[in-house]
């Protein structure tokens, strides 16, 4: 079985974070396993506290991941503070897994800030040019771009999304996927692997219930490279999981419900009651 790794934060309400991550890993068929960066407090109307993890703690947990499992892929989300991004950025450049998703986890959709502001440029320079593929939403895609370029850039147009993922690949990473479920219209999210501009696109859905997207579709390209598949069609596959997973989102809590991961699950082997 392949095997793949979430380093990222612990969301109560499961929605979002290492449950989406787990969730999905296993809804595409891979083993799961999972460091912890920090501990929030959160549910479906927002994030309540935060709990960073000490950096001795994240890099154990990903010692005693690599010197016993083989990891097939990677996927990197909320780092929080820059003692977290120095100690994964060093464990990273250690057992340099062969597939690296990152996930520049900034706002949540509530608005708070789960990357501290202090900590952008660490991302930037450390964890970046390791990356295989890093996945932003159009606001962390003017955030990087406005760190670096010390600029006020706004990206409105599928055209200024691709001119955008070009720009964030010159900060070293293999590949960039620009997600548009922020821009008005189709929701289509643009690839640029260095050479070649692929878009993703699909309707629109309209629901309300839209917490973890973000962090599904990047564990659901983090385990279709696990299984081996290479980065454009890993992608495919991921959006179409997510576009599903959106379409039968799941109505829970008093805010912004989760995506549906036991969908895929109940229509291929009948696993859940319905
Ligand atoms: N209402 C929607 N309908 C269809 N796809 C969507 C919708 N909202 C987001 N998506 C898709 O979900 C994925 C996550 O995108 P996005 O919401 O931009 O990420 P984030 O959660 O990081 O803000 C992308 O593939 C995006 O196109
Ligand atoms: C622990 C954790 N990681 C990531 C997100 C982002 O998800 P979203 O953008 O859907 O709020 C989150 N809310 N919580």
């Amino acid at each position: 079985m392949k095997k793949a790794l979430t380093i990222a934060g612990s969301d109560s309400c499961g929605g979002a974070g290492i449950q989406a991550d787990l969730k999905t890993f296993s809804a595409n068929g891979v083993y799961g396993m999972s460091v912890i960066t920090a501990v929030t407090a959160q549910n479906t109307q927002g994030v309540f506290a935060v709990q960073d993890i000490d950096e001795k703690i994240i890099k154990a947990q990903i010692d005693a991941v690599f010197t016993d499992i083989k990891v097939d892929a990677v996927k990197i989300g909320m780092v929080s503070r820059i003692s977290t991004i120095e100690a994964i950025s060093e464990k990273i450049r250690q057992y340099n897994p062969e597939n690296l998703v990152l996930d520049p986890v900034m706002i949540s959709k509530s608005g708070y800030s789960l990357l501290k502001p202090e900590s952008k440029t660490a991302l930037i320079n450390r964890l970046i040019p390791l990356s295989s593929i890093i996945t932003p939403n159009i606001p962390e895609a003017e955030e990087i771009l406005n760190e670096v370029n010390n600029e006020n850039i706004k990206i409105e147009t599928v055209s200024e999304m691709e001119e955008a993922a070009k720009e964030i690949y010159k900060l070293g990473c293999k590949s960039v996927l620009l997600k548009g479920g922020h821009i008005k219209g189709e929701a289509v999210d643009v690839l640029f692997d260095g050479e070649n501009i692929f878009h993703y696109s699909t309707e629109r859905i309209n629901t309300k219930n839209t917490h973890g997207t973000g962090c599904t579709l990047s564990s659901a390209i983090t385990a279709n490279l696990a299984l081996g598949f290479e980065i454009k069609d890993a992608v495919k596959r991921a959006k179409e999981y997510i576009t599903t997973a959106i379409k039968h989102s799941l109505d829970i809590g008093h805010g912004v419900g989760p995506t549906n991961h036991f969908y895929m699950l109940y229509k291929a082997g009948g696993i859940l009651n319905d």
